[in-house]
């Protein structure tokens, strides 16, 4: 392979994956099948289960690691070789030796040997003589290497360039914050127990957290001249990330692993809902009415499934914590519609696995004492409509069937590349033009399914502006029915944009990068 083939944005199979060899052979080939555009996600799980448990620490360190690495130790190998290194593999195996050597402290002798032999198993016997004298010049003086390879940022140049454009302030912290792992957050089902009780079984289990929490931005009106409610949304960060099945209760849907700024989208999306809840309660009369909402891109269902458990949760004090003592209510609505789509059949199985361990299959959520029908459907949400309502209605104005949309999105995932660092190799600058073009065909197909006063709220785990408050600003000024909903000076997250506001994945919580932006339709 002399040159890396064009990245693809599928997740393409990996049974052509031959998984023998040393650890680092194993390695290197997961390497060289991301370059060939599949995906970690698809690549991590036979990699790890093609080892003995003593070695899955060490190959997880080693491909990570790397990845997180990779653009900054290609621009220092080509800075120490005297001609141009071209051949794939011979670039991804010193990639990996200059790993071990400068970030994850494998002895000098055993990098050096250890990968010389990986590269004669890939078959480039020829050139081992180039391998071991680049990594003997850089295992000479690993700290004066180790500090030009941290100097500058480790993303593609074209990336690196947006960021510059997009978050000059942050473009330094950014970048470096990127290169590294992400901490590990937990959401506690409010369905099931409170986050300082189970807080109490994780001391017990010796898996040490801190609370996270995190104000929605959102106000409840006060019943008397008192300030307005803040509201909250809490998550419990670990101090060191464990192995999921280390977590007590997780087989029985106490607690799902999510991150801390991801654990944002369905406490506001729920609170406009229950907004809209209350204002048509006062305007109709009414206090009884189904509500219709939808989650437009569900899979793996991380947010509708946090979404059910607020829900289905009684009492609204256990989803959000009132920070004064204060109770002014909004109604409960009796009888919740909610449709989930996703036009990607392999995560709607997701959907359904995680909704089993959560007990939110539709039987139990049928008995519910909400009584919520869910129904998930495998749609493209640039061309789906909801049944029972005919193109033409959609296309007259006020006749949405929605009271809430929780809309969140694909995109470039930029936000997320400490997670998925094969994301600074897969992904594209075209992707991001690409990306655009769907979330604004997405939209424009959704917006005249939402109701009058219902609420829409656009999600992304992009830190690019174009996606992001660039791609509402485009919406709304098209849109004269699309009202911004700005969150509250009690904000705890993200900066504000003109429209919306942005995590950065370098906040003081630690979240990862989400953009979130909440519009109300009104009367065009
Ligand atoms: C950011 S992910 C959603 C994550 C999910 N909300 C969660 O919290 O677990 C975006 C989703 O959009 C889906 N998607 C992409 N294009 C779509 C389209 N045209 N119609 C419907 N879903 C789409 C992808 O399959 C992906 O599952």
């Amino acid at each position: 392979m002399r040159h890396p083939s064009p990245a693809s944005k599928n997740h393409k199979p990996s049974s052509n994956l031959i998984m023998n060899g040393s650890v680092r052979v194993r390695v290197i080939r997961t390497l060289l099948a991301i370059q060939n555009g599949q995906s970690l996600a698809s690549v991590l799980d036979p990699l790890l289960n093609s080892l003995h448990d003593g070695d899955k620490g060490f190959a997880h360190a080693l491909l990570l690691t790397t990845l997180r690495q990779w653009h900054a130790l290609a621009r220092l190998l080509d800075s120490l070789a005297d001609n141009p290194i071209d051949e794939v593999e011979v670039r991804t195996t010193i990639q990996v030796g200059l790993v071990q050597l400068l970030y994850l402290e494998v002895a000098d002798h055993a990098a050096i040997h250890e990968t010389v032999e990986a590269a004669k198993e890939v078959g480039f016997a020829h050139a081992t003589g180039l391998i071991n004298a680049i990594l003997r010049k850089v295992a000479k003086n690993p700290n004066k290497f180790r500090k030009k390879c941290n100097k500058n940022h480790s993303l593609p140049n074209w990336l690196a360039y947006q960021l510059k454009q997009d978050w000059s302030e942050q473009y330094d912290a950014l970048t470096q914050g990127l290169r590294q792992s992400a901490p590990m957050f937990l959401r506690v089902n409010a369905a099931t127990t409170s986050v300082a009780e189970y807080q109490e079984v994780l001391d017990g289990a010796e898996i040490e957290t801190e609370l996270t929490e995190l104000s929605t931005g959102f106000c409840l009106p006060s019943a008397s001249n008192a300030a307005p409610l803040t509201l909250a949304t809490t998550g419990l960060r670990l101090r060191q990330s464990t192995a999921v099945s280390a977590l007590p209760d997780f087989a029985d849907g106490i607690v799902s692993v999510q991150d801390m700024h991801a654990q944002l989208a369905a406490p506001i999306i729920h609170r406009a809902l229950m907004s809209k809840v209350s204002a048509d309660n006062s305007q109709a009369g009414l206090d009884n009415h189904e509500l219709h909402i939808l989650d437009a891109c569900a899979a793996p269902g991380g947010k509708l499934a946090h979404w059910l458990e607020l829900l289905s949760s009684e009492d609204a004090s256990v989803l959000f914590h009132v920070k004064q003592d204060n109770t002014a209510a909004t109604s409960a609505p009796t009888g919740i519609k909610l449709t989930a789509i996703d036009n990607e059949a392999s995560r709607i199985e997701r959907i359904y696995d995680n909704l089993k361990r959560l007990n939110f299959t539709q039987t139990d959520l049928a008995q519910s004492s909400n009584d919520i029908a869910l129904d998930i459907v495998c749609a493209d949400a640039t061309r789906w409509r909801s049944t029972g309502a005919s193109k033409k209605q959609y296309s007259a104005k006020n006749s949405g069937v929605f009271d809430a949309i929780l809309l969140d999105s694909p995109c470039t995932a930029t936000g997320v590349i400490r997670r998925h660092p094969d994301i600074s190799i897969l992904r594209t600058e075209e992707d991001v033009e690409q990306t655009a073009l769907l979330q604004a065909e997405i939209l424009q197909n959704l917006w005249p399914q939402l109701k009058v006063g219902g609420y829409l709220l656009y999600v992304t785990c992009s830190i690019l502006k174009q996606e992001n408050v660039l791609q509402m600003q485009d919406f709304v000024s098209r849109h004269d029915d699309a009202a911004v909903v700005a969150f509250t000076e009690a904000c705890s997250w993200g900066i504000e944009q003109a429209i919306g506001r942005q995590c950065l994945p370098i906040d003081r919580e630690g979240g990862d990068g989400f953009y979130y932006a909440l519009l109300q339709k009104t009367m065009a």
